[in-house]
């Protein structure tokens, strides 16, 4: 099941023309501030109802202005993860799970509230209320509650924002465990590009209230046309597998042709692992570099180059299939004589990974 949108809105001085589809799995959103996100989530929760346009959930309208079809937010079968949990104060964790279930259609088949539970480690917490709760166990609950009202999509506006980074490691492995073990596509607003690598299997990047760019994570992320649109510091996500586990503390990963090192990673040999590579954190060098410290060094060609308004540069390249990016100033740019189709060195110095399902960086 996806979710597909196609709105045209004006505000006056704003409008807003946009056609997207969000397959299985995470979709994330992002754009600077005032690109249109918000309105966008409030059209498909049915709180705005744009001047024309179509959102359908497969082959279910909620909204299609030709047909003049317009759901109210209660009947649209959808769960909201906010930045704030915004659980009942009054009522245990167990009460505020089943709250969520009130609302599911009493036909059809129900998520069980074990499954559930299981899936979130909330079960010592179910007696107790919110008061007494950490902000990220909050969290959890909250996602748990969407999940019970069997949604056909769950939205998530910014549902990270209001956590420090610990809370933040401690909740990003239920959003996977959402985006792999569900069924139901999630649309995921969010700034944070740590998150964005991590979470999203595609993204729609906005602009000025149109789609810049959709695709999958590693294809947008990887763009440097994309970069200065609000998804913070740029980087490359790549989709990898443990490879081998080394005596000295070091793990293998397989990217494509490319293997990386990095420290211990406590998944079995073939497991799948995502791996964020900021472009900050990669050094571009035209000959092998040797006795440096640095465990990636990897050949690569220079696929696009983007010269910023200020001294900056940002290099997209290919490295055994995989899109890497990394920035640079101008001046070296003009000093290594960079080109298209030219093949040279990157040198990793940090690459991150999911470590026991929580977010760690090593040095590359
Ligand atoms: N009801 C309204 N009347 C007039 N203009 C509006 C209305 N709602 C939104 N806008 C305008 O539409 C544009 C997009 O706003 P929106 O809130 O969707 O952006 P956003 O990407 O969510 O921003 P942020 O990241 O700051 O939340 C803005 O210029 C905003 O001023």
């Amino acid at each position: 099941m996806s979710l597909d949108v196609a709105i045209r809105h004006s505000f006056g001085t704003f409008s807003l023309d946009i056609a997207f589809e969000a397959p299985p799995g995470l979709t994330v959103l992002f754009g600077r501030s005032g690109s249109g996100k918000t309105t966008i989530i409030n059209a498909v929760a049915g709180l705005f109802r744009p001047d024309v346009g179509r959102i359908a959930i497969g082959e279910r309208a909620l909204f299609d202005s030709a047909q003049r079809i317009w759901l109210p937010p209660h009947k649209r079968r959808l769960g909201y993860i906010f930045q704030d949990a915004r659980l009942f104060p009054h009522l245990t964790v167990r009460q505020n799970l089943l709250y969520g279930r009130w609302f599911a259609p009493k036909s059809g088949p129900q998520e069980p509230l074990d499954n559930v539970v299981e899936m979130l480690g909330i079960g010592p917490l179910l007696a107790r209320r919110p008061g007494g709760l950490s902000g990220g166990e909050r969290q959890r609950v909250a996602i748990g509650r969407a999940l019970l009202a069997n949604p056909r999509l769950i939205l998530a506006d910014e549902p990270l924002a209001a956590l420090d980074e610990a809370r933040k490691a401690e909740i990003l492995p239920y959003f996977e465990r959402l985006r792999d073990e569900t069924s139901v596509p999630i649309l995921y607003v969010s700034h944070a590009p740590a998150e964005v690598a991590r979470l999203a299997t595609s993204v729609v990047a906005l602009q000025n209230g149109t789609v810049a760019r959709q695709g999958p994570a590693t294809e947008v992320l990887g763009d440097p046309a994309v970069t200065p649109l609000g998804a913070g510091a740029a980087g490359a996500v790549l989709e990898a597998r443990v490879a081998a586990h080394h005596p000295d503390g070091l793990s293998e990963l397989a990217a494509g042709d490319l293997r990386l090192l990095v420290p211990h990673v406590e998944r079995a040999p073939g497991t799948p692992l995502r791996v964020h590579v900021e472009a900050q954190d990669v050094m571009l060098a035209t000959r092998r570099p040797e006795g440096i410290s640095a465990l990636n060094v990897l050949p690569a060609t220079v696929t696009a180059l983007r010269l910023g308004e200020g001294p900056g540069a940002l290099v997209q390249l290919d490295a055994g299939g995989n899109v890497v990016l990394s920035r640079v100033t101008r001046r070296s740019v003009a000093a290594l004589d960079l080109r298209e189709g030219q093949q040279l060195y990157a040198v990793l110095k940090a690459v991150s990974v999911a470590k026991d399902g929580i977010a760690g960086t090593g040095p590359g």
